[in-house]
């Protein structure tokens, strides 16, 4: 295992956003950490990469980690060409900067964007700038926290290839945290689903949202929109 988290524990005042949670990561695998809106999946993903301190338990780590967050806005030097981005990773983890045009290339960015700013590139490139970024220190294990959530669907599907093309070229392991459960069907092996601060259940992506056992995971499942899904049904509702 690349990663081992036990018994995970975090209470901010007056509330316990992770309650006892336990999972792993593969060496080179890929899993995806599901629930809604505070159900204390950001919270798990910033003891793993040490944003945050875990109140109790234990995150065993074999290898480097890196993180690839939502808005690749907000983490970019807007001041920085994306050559200067990535030289300045592969030179602060003394890699060889030939390496910026072979990560442009395993991000599916043109090499020519190599001396432009975040502010010329669109959302899509800009994750990928991020992603290379994150790839650049050769990290065994990438932390992405709602890493396409913020992009067009078809944008989207784009950078979900990448991910999965970038994960078979090198090696590295996915931790991923989602809301989304198309995301989990075209990058995860595995799924942790968690509610209100708990795993309500765990297994291979196929069983648990093709066959899910717990209450909770089946009403994800069942309100993820599919085809012939119409929006005006959905209206109702509120
Ligand atoms: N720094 C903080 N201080 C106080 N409470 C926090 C803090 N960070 C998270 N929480 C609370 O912990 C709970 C879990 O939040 P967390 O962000 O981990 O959930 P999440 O599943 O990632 O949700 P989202 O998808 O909305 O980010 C929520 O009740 C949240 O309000």
């Amino acid at each position: 295992m690349i990663l081992e988290v036990r018994d995970l524990r975090k209470e901010f005042t007056g509330v316990v956003a992770v309650d006892g949670v336990s999972f792993a990561v593969r060496e080179g695998g890929s899993l995806a950490v599901v629930g809604e809106s505070g159900s204390g999946k950001t919270t798990c993903a910033r003891i793993v990469t040490g944003l945050e301190k875990a109140t109790s338990g234990t995150v065993e780590l074999r290898g480097s980690v890196q993180m690839v967050f939502q808005d690749p806005y907000q983490s970019l030097d807007r001041r920085q060409t994306v050559r200067g981005c990535l030289d300045e990773v592969l030179a602060h983890h003394r890699k060889d900067r030939s390496r910026t045009a072979e990560l442009l290339d395993l991000v599916g960015l043109d090499r020519a964007l190599g001396d432009a700013l975040p502010r010329h590139l669109s959302g899509g490139q800009r994750q990928r700038v991020a992603i290379a970024r994150a790839l650049a220190a050769e990290p065994r294990l990438l932390v992405l926290d709602e890493a396409v959530a913020a992009l067009d669907v078809s944008i989207q599907a784009q950078i979900l290839n990448l991910l999965v093309d970038a994960r078979a070229a090198t090696g590295v392991a996915y931790l991923f945290i989602t809301h989304d459960l198309s995301v989990v069907r075209h990058v995860c092996e595995d799924v942790v689903v968690m509610s209100r601060g708990k795993v309500v259940e765990a297994g291979p992506v196929a069983r648990v949202l093709g066959a899910p056992e717990h209450e909770y995971t089946r009403r994800l499942v069942a309100s993820v929109p599919r085809a012939g899904w119409t929006p005006t049904r959905a209206v109702s509702r509120d």
